[in-house]
């Protein structure tokens, strides 16, 4: 075994109570399949806790703790903390003070042959820092007091040549820790957002929606720009019907009407803001900004807050009454971000409780997450964004620190391919497969979608799908018969960006893929028939629904 301490003591296996001035933790260290295991309970004001401590690899593979943050292999030696943007600094991490200063990772972390990993994020955030050579694992508790005992988030440390087996394993662990919902049904569908952004109009979204029926869609989701305000969500800008009515058009074209909302913000310039001014997340007793986007301050609603709450649930009821069967829920973070709340409570304590409500109004139906805290929410969402956003251009200039780029929206999609199916399902953002309005080459369109495929994430296209020519419906059915199997990235740790990738049982049998990021190169291999028969029903309305069943495929 390697150098390690537990809450500074040397590693070994029972149970132990470590007493000091302000907190006391009772913990115990137990063997388990591939490593070991610390969980136990806390009590008091344990602050930025220290749970582990190793000597530090020179090459780690390095988690951000939201959807859009990089996970990416990292070269300790060569390493000097980003530049953070102070507008985005809550994206880059809940404890901005350790980003700028220490290579920081959030969650888990990976070396080669090893992998540390925290199983849940439900009271504190847990994170690494790289210092001085050691790797020390932190639980932040944000300064809140304990007059009862708390379970702290539990600790693995696994250990197996195969570190890619190592990350399934501990997204195992943690799915179970959480009661990870996995939805058996992958959604197919439309998303306004990479084609139209802000501009769109009911008339485009009309003319999709007619279009769609020509597409293998299930879902029809709206994105930003019906919207009158950040916040006011059942409010529509002057081109639009009601939220309402949106819905009703979407239904009556057969498709689950989808919409997108940033269900944990409010802008500065929002009714509901000025309404409730009270209702925000607060600094020295003044709103707090949480980031700024839309060119307006965004604050943060108060999720500790009674009526915050009712007001979301109410928000989240009438979107469900009027027909939504799909929410996209986005910019969560903001709801985690640290600062004054009515109740002390943790900013995940706080998050969770915004999730747990938005849970509880729509029922069983279809959540995404994006822009949120990746473990917090697991058990809350059926989805998740796990990269930055995509565009319809490569992006080899735009730098790897969440910005949007297809490039390093596809190479998150493959470092964190093992949260798929264990976590939720991944969200490796929509494919772009028009042939104008876009700088896509049709080889980087069919690298995107076909490695969507093989890792059998969600699909969601987002096009005008006027634009949308053979080769792009060609792309879209391929990608679709790469689906249903069980992916593996064979090399995560490898620092070129050429990935392996095989899948077996997929709907076109056992595939193989090998896609290089840095040169746009890939090549596909389909071995051997699959034991899923396609079957495609025509519906009522004139429709092709595709299900896959046992049997010869034809
Ligand atoms: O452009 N930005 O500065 C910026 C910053 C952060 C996030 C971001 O995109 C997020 O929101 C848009 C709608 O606004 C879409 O829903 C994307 O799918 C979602 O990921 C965009």
């Amino acid at each position: 075994m390697i150098c390690v301490e537990i809450f500074k003591r040397p590693f070994r296996e029972g149970s132990f109570v470590l007493k000091e001035k302000d907190y006391t933790v009772e913990f115990e260290v137990e063997k388990i399949h591939l490593g070991w295991k610390i969980s136990g309970r806390v009590k008091g004001n344990p602050g930025r806790l220290e749970i582990f401590r190793t000597n530090a690899p020179k090459k780690l593979l390095v988690n951000n703790w939201q959807s859009w943050g990089p996970c990416r292999v990292v070269d300790l030696p060569s390493f000097t903390p980003p530049e953070i943007d102070p507008n985005w600094q809550y994206t880059a991490s809940v404890v901005p003070d350790v980003i700028k200063n220490r290579l920081q990772s959030d969650y888990f972390v990976a070396e080669e042959g090893r992998v540390y990993g925290f199983l849940s994020s439900k009271i504190a955030h847990p994170f690494f820092a790289a210092e001085n050579g050691e790797l020390v694992a932190y639980l932040e508790y944000f300064d809140v007091k304990f007059d009862d005992f708390v379970p702290i988030e539990p600790f693995v440390v696994l250990e197996d040549p195969n570190t890619s087996l190592l990350l399934e394993k501990y997204a195992e662990l943690v799915g179970k820790e959480n009661s990870a919902r996995i939805p058996e049904r992958t959604p197919v569908g439309w998303c306004s957002w990479y084609h139209y952004f802000l501009d769109l109009t009911w008339e485009e979204t009309l003319k999709n929606l007619e279009l769609a029926g020509e597409f293998p869609f299930e879902v029809f989701q709206i994105d930003d720009a019906y919207e009158k305000d950040i916040g006011d969500w059942l409010v529509t800008k002057k081109d639009f019907p009601s939220v309402d009515e949106m819905a009703r058009t979407i239904q009556e074209k057969g498709f689950v009407p989808g919409i997108w909302t940033a269900p944990f913000s409010v802008s500065e310039t929002s009714d509901v803001f000025n309404s409730y001014p009270d209702w925000v997340v607060k600094e020295n007793g003044m709103p707090k900004m949480a980031y700024r986007n839309w060119n307006r301050k965004i604050y943060a609603l108060d999720l500790s807050n009674k009526e915050v709450l009712d007001w979301l649930f109410d928000l989240f009821s009438s979107l469900k009454k009027m027909g939504y069967r799909y929410f996209k829920i986005d910019f969560l973070f903001a709801g985690a971000i640290p600062g004054e709340r009515k109740e002390n409570i943790t900013p995940v304590q706080a998050f969770r409780k915004g999730m747990e409500v938005i849970r509880k109004a729509v029922g069983d139906l279809f959540i995404l997450g994006c822009g949120s805290p990746l473990l917090p929410a697991v058990g809350y969402v059926d989805g998740m964004r796990i990269g930055p956003d995509t565009t319809p251009f490569w992006g080899d200039q735009i730098e790897d620190n969440g910005a949007p780029a297809a490039r390093w929206a596809l190479r998150n999609a493959i470092t964190r391919y093992f949260m798929h199916d264990r976590l939720w399902l991944n969200d490796p953002d929509c494919l772009i497969l028009r042939e104008e309005k876009t700088e896509l080459t049709p080889k980087e369109r069919e690298l995107y979608s076909y490695t969507c495929g093989i890792l059998d994430n969600m699909i969601i296209e987002s096009d005008d799908l006027s634009l949308v020519k053979e080769h792009g419906r060609k792309v879209l059915r391929e990608t679709l018969d790469l689906l249903g199997g069980k992916p593996r990235v064979l090399n995560i740790m490898t620092e070129d960006l050429k990935y392996e990738i095989v899948s077996s049982g997929t709907i076109s049998g056992n595939t193989r893929l090998v896609v290089d990021l840095k040169n746009r190169e890939y090549h596909l291999e389909k071995e051997g028939k699959s034991s899923l028969r396609k079957k495609v029903v025509k519906r009522e309305d004139g429709r092709n629904f595709y299900f896959y069943e046992e049997g010869e495929r034809e």
